[in-house]
């Protein structure tokens, strides 16, 4: 039986044939002048700082939040501190699109995340045209001479990447490859289960003095910050939280702790 993961990237190969027939470059017009780096700010700063995620659906949760106005969400993440805003632009599994990326990217100030599953180099084309500055590449989607090539392809297009791993293995093609900003999924991809204790037992791997680390899925509350923040996490990724939220302000106060 197939993993979710397989599935979804056996979908962007799909994606990718008709992408390379169909788009054309729209030559970066979504791309803000003065957007800080992520990696930059994240390493200054003197709190947890927050990834707060558009995630209107997703494989593990059904539909989250099918209503929300992405641009409206990004300000109000904006306004309550967020560190940076992660767009999620699959359609087939997790409801978004590519418009909602641009739409964020015209809203606020802050660093765009393009969350996708990239496997191919018009995809990130296509992020920085839609405004992204910065893109996710999945160690468990790819061979590390793939891997090797899109992350040297996205930086010399100014991108940042979040180079995301799940296990020892994958994070020593992350050092390999010289990424400077790893996250540590906390969700398994194959049963869902979320575990910090992954954050907790990598992170300790992690010369986090020069690497950026972002602890990613499952954090709900202040508890599971204190914990992470104890192996030299600096930056959280938070969607499911932030889209059931009620009350932003309160969310982003429980989380956005001091480090
Ligand atoms: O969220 C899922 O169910 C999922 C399934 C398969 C691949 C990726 C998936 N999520 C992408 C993410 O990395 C999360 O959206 C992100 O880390 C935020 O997680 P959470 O705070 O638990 O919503």
């Amino acid at each position: 039986m197939s993993t979710i993961l397989e599935e979804i990237i056996q979908e962007k190969e799909r994606e990718v044939v008709i992408l390379k027939q169909t788009y054309k470059t729209k030559g970066n017009l979504k791309q803000k002048r003065h957007v800080q780096s992520l990696y930059e700010m994240f390493m200054q700063s003197q709190y947890i700082n927050i990834i707060a995620e558009i995630k209107r659906a997703s494989p593990s949760k059904g539909m989250i939040n099918p209503d929300v106005n992405p641009p409206e969400q990004g300000k109000q993440y904006q306004e309550h501190g967020a560190g940076a805003i992660s767009v999620l632009t699959d359609y087939p599994f997790f409801k978004g699109t590519m418009d909602d990326l641009s739409a964020v990217r015209e809203a606020v100030d802050l660093p765009v995340l393009n969350k996708d599953f990239i496997i191919d180099e018009i995809q990130i084309n296509r992020a920085k045209d839609y405004g992204a500055n910065v893109i996710l590449l999945i160690a468990a989607a790819l061979p590390k001479h793939r891997l090797q090539q899109l992350f040297t392809y996205a930086r010399e297009q100014d991108l940042e990447v979040l180079f995301e791993v799940h296990n020892e293995a994958e994070l020593k093609v992350a050092k390999e490859i010289g990424a400077t900003i790893i996250g540590i999924n906390n969700r398994d991809l194959k049963t869902f289960e979320v575990d910090l204790a992954t954050t907790e037992k990598l992170a300790a791997l992690i010369d986090t003095e020069k690497t950026l680390v972002i602890s990613e899925s499952g954090i709900k509350t202040t508890a599971d910050v204190e914990r992470i923040k104890q192996v030299g996490v600096r930056g959280i990724l938070v969607g499911e939280t932030m889209m059931r939220s009620r009350h932003l302000e309160k969310t982003f106060a429980e989380l956005r702790i001091q480090l």
